[in-house]
């Protein structure tokens, strides 16, 4: 089943609880993108940013830190009552500690790396993992253009479940929309996150409608 998560970064924080009111009905989840202006060229609000979500919304939330050392921001995430959080392997030299310490909490562990980093690099992580989100922009803003390449990456963890065993779930995040959703989710994608898709899109109805229980 594909679910549509809605990014908040392309939302307009001016009028967030309209914009979350607005969009909530045709989408699964809401995704937090807690950026600290050093793994990532831009700056967001966290935990506040978290806890006037989480007033607004039922919507499961995930959280994808784009920050140096996740791990120093884990257990206060903890007191959020939040479905999922993501962590790069590219952020921390301790990630097998990280997804440990997630999924003891009875929260979601997705891994997660930027277009540049190949692969190979969470493989040994994999059995451990609820799903992975493969970026499909190099992570920081919103409005970016889909990265081609990003398909392999996505067909090749499908065919990773085989391999291991494991019906892990397979995210992707930037760039998508109404034009190349289908591709992302033939090649195995069951969780969508878009900004612009959801947020900008004047026919989300139409959208939701396509795409959730495919
Ligand atoms: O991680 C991200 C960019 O770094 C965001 O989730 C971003 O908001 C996606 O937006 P869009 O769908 O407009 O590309």
């Amino acid at each position: 089943m594909t679910k549509l998560s809605g990014s908040i970064l392309a939302a307009d924080f001016l009028n967030l609880k309209s914009e979350i009111k607005r969009v909530e009905n045709y989408i699964d989840e809401l995704h937090i993108d807690v950026m600290d202006g050093h793994f990532v060229p831009n700056l967001t609000f966290g935990f506040p940013l978290i806890k006037a979500v989480k007033n607004i919304t039922d919507l499961p939330i995930d959280v994808h830190l784009m920050v140096t050392n996740p791990e120093f921001h884990i257990d206060k995430l903890l007191d959020f009552d939040i479905q999922r959080i993501t962590v790069h392997i590219e952020s921390t030299v301790h990630i097998h500690r990280a997804i440990t310490k997630i999924k003891e909490n009875n929260i979601e562990a997705f891994v997660t790396l930027n277009p540049g980093t190949p692969l190979v690099l969470i493989e040994e992580v994999i059995p451990y993992v609820d799903g992975v989100l493969v970026m499909s922009v190099n992570p920081g803003f919103s409005g970016q253009k889909f990265i081609a390449k990003s398909i392999e990456k996505i067909k090749t963890l499908n065919n990773w479940k085989q391999k291991y065993g494991m019906n892990y779930s397979i995210a992707v995040d930037g760039g998508v929309n109404s034009s190349n959703a289908d591709v992302v989710v033939s090649a195995g994608a069951n969780i969508l996150i878009m900004g612009y898709g959801i947020f900008k899109n004047p026919d989300l109805e139409n959208l939701s409608s396509q795409l959730r229980g495919k």
